[in-house]
């Protein structure tokens, strides 16, 4: 199985999650393209999505799939994004796609949050993908001061503009060894919108993709 199999034996396992009736969140990434095709052949079974980015948002309409906004709803019990990378504590880098910030809100708001993912992205140790933070445009040099003091060395993502008008700096040479406390020092950097750590707010169910089937690992925090 290639990796592109492997991503949509993920993706069609988190489709055994979505009930009828259901406003399902949506992540974004080529393996949750597979999990929004899925739902394309559920369509009218469920109640709509909501979309953590643009570009899933308009392959959810393709289908014909409500999109719902998150101000509309007061709660969403399923969240279906890929990742990055993920460890075995179920932290996650993610925002290789750049919708990082959008990503996050809508997985604050899930009751619970299904990481699909092919084998490839389970690590011991996060760091070894680039860290994407989101920026404020003006921010830029400064933010950039500051991730070198934290020891990384940021590139910013070139011709890149995220849905909310913002730049990303990817940040190479980090190695993870506390996902939480750097989730929340690199945020509270002034002019950083959000970084891709997912540590806070992490997985709760990870679909994990091997050529021998996809594994169902649930967290082990509360
Ligand atoms: O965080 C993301 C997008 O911002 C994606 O989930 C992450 O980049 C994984 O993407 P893919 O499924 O294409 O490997």
């Amino acid at each position: 199985m290639n990796q592109d199999e492997l991503k949509k034996a993920a993706a069609r396992a988190a489709l055994d999650y979505v009930e009828d009736g259901m406003i399902v969140g949506v992540g974004t990434g080529s393996t949750v393209n597979h999990f929004i095709d899925g739902l394309g052949e559920m369509r009218g079974r469920i109640a709509g999505a909501v979309s953590s980015s643009e570009a899933s948002a308009r392959r959810l309409e393709a289908y014909g799939i409500p999109l719902v906004e998150l101000n509309d709803v007061t709660s969403l019990q399923l969240y279906v994004d890929g990742a990055d990378e993920i460890d075995g504590g179920f932290a996650m880098i993610k925002g290789g796609g750049g919708a990082l910030t959008r990503e996050k809100i809508v997985a604050a708001v899930a009751d619970r949050f299904i990481c699909i993912c092919d084998q490839s992205k389970l690590v011991s140790c996060l760091g070894a993908f680039p860290l994407p933070v989101e920026v404020i445009p003006m921010a830029r040099a400064y933010v950039e001061r500051r991730l070198a003091r934290i020891g990384g060395r940021p590139v910013l993502r070139e011709g890149f503009v995220t849905d909310n008008g913002n730049v990303i700096l990817d940040v190479h040479g980090l190695r993870i060894a506390e996902p939480q406390r750097l989730e929340a020092e690199i945020n509270q950097i002034t002019g950083v919108v959000t970084n891709g750590l997912f540590a806070l707010r992490g997985a709760d169910l990870l679909l994990l993709a091997t050529p021998s089937g996809v594994e169902r690992r649930a967290a082990a925090r509360p």
